[in-house]
């Protein structure tokens, strides 16, 4: 296959929470984006984002649990030869192939995976690696998370997320930091994912060598999830809506810089689940689906967080719970990775 036959390939990163689901979803209803393949990576077992691309792009695939720079590159690679064996079959239709990271990924052995693979650098170039910097944290996750600064360093394009949350001086600043790190990347802004498809997918102008270079890789294969925890609880039982709130903001007043991320996916009684989204100490507002995406009707919560075990979460639930006399709604927990 010559190169201009090759598929192009856009990696969507950025810190965990910065909005790349978003993006995505806004990204994929757009014209011209119709033959997209998306491939979905999550940190934790659990994946929740691929529900929500799922409703845009029907054959969103969700890599395994783990991360896709250091557990998980080889189900990259599967999961591109398969799509790749479609295609050829006729099959499916691809233009362009899309893989959002985990929050906590470092992109460069993504990129590296796929330009050094014997069979997939053949069929695929790497055409953009997009970074998600979300204006309220970037700051705090740049001085904080080195796994920010390894997504920044790699960035073809900077799309700033969250500007309405935050005060201009702060965007400023932020996009200051943003250029001494990577100064040769495009610096876009995007509130709530809305931005032209045709530019964020345009082709990047950066040089890729460095981001290709092997020697990082495997010096850093796995060290960043070292004191990351991860957790999901489920819940069998509708929650109390309120009770919950409750808890989960105390919880995050008090653990707030440490729990780095909140996903949920909650049953509250209603005919679809609530899609509850925190980053850091704040809480987006939730979205109400209106089916459930799959038959299991369960509430899962996933916390990624830092220097908190697990168990302190589920002893915080609890002592809530015994304080408000919540009946039932026992919580199971899986402690992921
Ligand atoms: N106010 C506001 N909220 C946003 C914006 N972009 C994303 N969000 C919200 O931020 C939350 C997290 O967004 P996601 O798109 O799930 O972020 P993500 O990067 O995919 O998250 P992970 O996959 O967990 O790393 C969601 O509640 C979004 O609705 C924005 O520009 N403005």
């Amino acid at each position: 296959m010559s190169a201009k036959h090759k598929l192009p390939v856009t990696i969507v990163t950025g810190f965990l929470g910065s909005g790349k689901t978003t993006l995505l979803q806004h990204a994929l209803r757009q014209q011209g984006m119709q033959d997209t393949a998306v491939l979905v990576n999550e940190f934790g077992m659990v994946g929740l984002d691929h529900h929500l691309l799922q409703m845009v792009e029907e054959s969103t695939i969700l890599l395994g649990g783990g991360c896709v720079c250091c557990s998980t590159r080889d189900d990259l690679v599967q999961a591109l030869t398969q799509l790749l064996n479609r295609v050829q079959k006729g099959e499916r239709d691809v233009s362009k192939v899309v893989i959002e990271t985990t929050g906590l990924a470092d992109p460069a052995p993504i990129v590296f995976t796929v330009l050094s693979h014997p069979v997939l650098q053949h069929h695929f170039h790497i055409q953009n690696v997009i970074v998600t910097v979300d204006a309220v944290n970037g700051l705090f996750h740049l001085r904080r998370q080195p796994e920010s600064v390894k997504q920044a360093l790699v960035a073809d394009k900077f799309i700033i997320t969250k500007t309405d949350l935050a005060p201009g001086e702060e965007v400023k600043q932020l996009l200051r930091e943003l250029q001494v790190i990577n100064p040769s990347a495009g610096r876009h802004t995007a509130v709530h994912g809305v931005i032209d498809a045709a530019l964020l997918f345009s082709p990047a102008v950066t040089i890729r060598q460095r981001a290709a270079d092997p020697a990082p890789v495997f010096q850093e294969k796995g060290t960043h999830v070292q004191d990351v925890n991860s957790v999901s609880i489920t819940f069998r039982e509708p929650l109390d809506w309120t009770a919950f709130g409750l808890w989960l903001s105390m919880l995050l007043h008090a653990k707030g810089e440490d729990i780095m991320r909140v996903k949920g996916l909650l049953d509250i009684g209603g005919a679809g689940p609530v899609i509850l989204n925190g980053v850091q100490h704040i809480i987006h507002p939730p979205n109400h689906l209106e089916a459930w995406p799959s038959e299991e009707r369960v509430s899962t919560l996933v916390f990624i967080m830092r220097s908190v075990s697990p168990e302190e979460i589920l002893t915080s639930l609890e002592a809530f719970q015994k304080a408000f006399d919540v009946k039932h709604n026992m919580p199971e927990m899986e402690i992921l990775q």
